[in-house]
């Protein structure tokens, strides 16, 4: 601990040493910075170089990592301890990407040939779905899916559906997560139920979200099938057989997986079972395989060379060393335009404690806000913010080195954005230089004065760039399984349980508590305002 204590008053001197730097001249004073701030890793380029850590800033930042060790914390997990203290559960969503033959047990129990059998279940049935051996209750094949689910059952599979869908797809995919009734009714308003296949996905089969859009569904098949032939339109996951089997699944339609898969890392297991079936058994299994050479670098590559490892290093050194409290990630790719929102669970969900696995307050900050959206449209939007206001947000933007899709050219412009955006945060534009080019224009000086400073970026706005070399499933498996182990070593260097989340179950309960007083009208014991609001609400 004492060790830890240094590391972390090193990293934190050494943050404030680099953050009076600018990061543009890092670059000429370490000759190396370009070579040892890039990697390349299963179809991803990485270039850390334009974060705000100096040589010694990158020095504190691995000597944290080792003090926290990361090392001895990552063999555990994918050695299947009870990681998840709070739970007694081990993480190893790993296993689910992981060859048939590797020999990987959760608490010391094999678990490869569970995690193969439910694969080669899945890959029978999308198959069969896909060439029509199953079909409707009418006898027509299926021509669209609608996945049920919310959080990881919903955010994960929809990313997958969105990165890698054909672009006229034999199946449609459509999803449905909230428990507002409008996104039920605009998403199945234009589906044939005879032609649709509904798969409710839910880890728990106890969420209010879904259950509620699964007994709609299933009302809706009824309405065109009848009860009984309903059936034969539903499917589902989960790890609760016997609350599917109570909903009116048949076994043989349900999908499991294991507690040793939290929500937010599920989508390499049947949770994407729907996007398997709309886009073909090979994409998903190409997506497990680049998670997959991505865990094996993860686990074998040296801290300083670990892509995952310095991913979260830099999250941390702008975190904590330089109180940077939120972070942008902006794909410059509409295909990945929900990395953002996928991410909000990932890293909030799993890194957003105040508490440590041994009860007491975490003792630095933990995770910070991450938003975003799809480049170029968010230069026009919220990028005047990022360039000019008063805090700084340090970005992730992330780009396609190829892309053939849509009309000619387009690419390249986007890739201009992509660079001309990470430039411009660093570099920035001095007032000087402003100046100068409003008195060629021949602006007179009284303007210039006021004209000048507001023209000026001030830059030194730290960014990391990645870069996909196409839009495969390969290498976006690899990103996705990039960000969980770099949301992993952020959990063990901040002394926290990144597999739990305690933290969504108040809302829940008083939710519950909530919906029968709307519904009686007999309100309880709030506070003052929400007893007003259900007053005014109730039915
Ligand atoms: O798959 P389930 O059990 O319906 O849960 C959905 C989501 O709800 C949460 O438990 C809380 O938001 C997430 O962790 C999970 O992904």
């Amino acid at each position: 601990m004492a060790d830890l204590d240094a590391a972390w008053t090193r990293l934190e001197a050494a943050a404030r040493a680099a953050g009076d730097k600018r990061i543009v001249e890092m670059f000429d004073a370490e000759p190396d910075r370009l070579a040892n701030l890039t990697l390349d890793v299963a179809g991803l380029h990485i270039d850390l170089s334009k974060q705000a850590w100096d040589e010694a800033g990158l020095e504190a930042a691995l000597d944290l990592a080792h003090a926290a060790d990361v090392e001895g914390a990552r063999a555990r997990m994918l050695a299947g301890e009870a990681i998840n203290s709070s739970e007694s559960r081990a993480v190893l969503h790993t296993a689910l990407r992981a060859a048939a033959d590797a020999d990987i047990k959760a608490q010391g129990v094999a678990v490869m040939a569970e995690v193969e059998t439910v694969r080669q279940r899945m890959k029978t049935f999308a198959e069969a779905v896909r060439s029509g051996a199953i079909r409707g209750a009418t006898g027509k094949p299926f021509k669209a899916i609608l996945h049920i689910g919310i959080g990881g059952s919903d955010l994960g599979p929809r990313l997958l559906w969105d990165a890698l869908r054909p672009v006229k797809p034999q199946i449609d995919l459509r999803f449905v997560a909230n428990v507002d009734g409008a996104e039920f009714l605009l998403t199945t308003a234009d589906l044939d139920p005879t032609e649709t296949l509904v798969i409710i996905v839910s880890k728990t089969f106890t969420t209010q979200e879904t259950l509620a859009n699964a007994g709609a569904a299933r009302a809706w098949l009824a309405e065109a099938l009848g009860e009984e032939a309903a059936g034969q339109h539903l499917a589902s996951i989960s790890t609760a057989l016997d609350k599917t089997a109570a909903f009116g699944i048949s076994d043989e339609r349900v999908f499991g997986f294991w507690d040793w898969v939290g929500g937010r890392y599920s989508l390499w297991s049947s949770v994407s079972l729907s996007v398997a079936v709309a886009c073909g058994w090979e994409v998903f299994e190409g997506f497990l395989a680049g998670a997959a050479e991505m865990d094996a670098h993860f686990a074998g590559a040296p801290l300083e060379r670990n892509a995952p490892v310095l991913l979260a290093l830099a999250q941390i050194f702008n975190r904590n060393g330089l109180d940077r409290r939120a972070r942008s990630v902006v794909p410059y790719s509409h295909r990945l335009r929900r990395l953002a929102a996928f991410l909000q669970q990932l890293e909030m969900e799993s890194n957003g404690k105040s508490v440590g696995p041994d009860g007491q307050p975490a003792r630095r900050g933990t995770a910070t806000v991450v938003f975003g959206d799809e480049g170029t449209n968010v230069q026009h939007a919220y990028f005047q913010c990022m360039h000019q206001g008063t805090d700084i947000t340090p970005m992730e933007l992330i780009g396609l080195a190829r892309s053939d899709e849509g009309p000619a050219g387009q690419h390249e412009k986007l890739l201009s954005n992509l660079l001309a955006q990470a430039e411009a945060f660093m570099v920035g534009r001095s007032t000087d230089d402003v100046r100068a080019e409003l008195v060629a224009k021949g602006v007179p000086e009284a303007e210039i004065a006021t004209l000048a400073p507001q023209r000026t970026f001030a830059g030194n706005r730290p960014s990391t760039l990645l870069l996909l070399e196409r839009l495969t499933p390969r290498t976006f498996g690899a990103l996705i399984a990039l960000y969980e182990h770099k949301t992993f070593v952020e959990g063990v260097i901040w002394g926290i349980n990144s597999f739990d989340q305690w933290g969504v179950e108040l809302g829940k309960v008083m939710a519950g508590r909530i919906l029968p007083e709307l519904e009686s009208g007999a309100v309880g014991r709030h506070d003052p305002s929400t007893e007003a609001l259900i007053e005014r609400l109730k039915v």
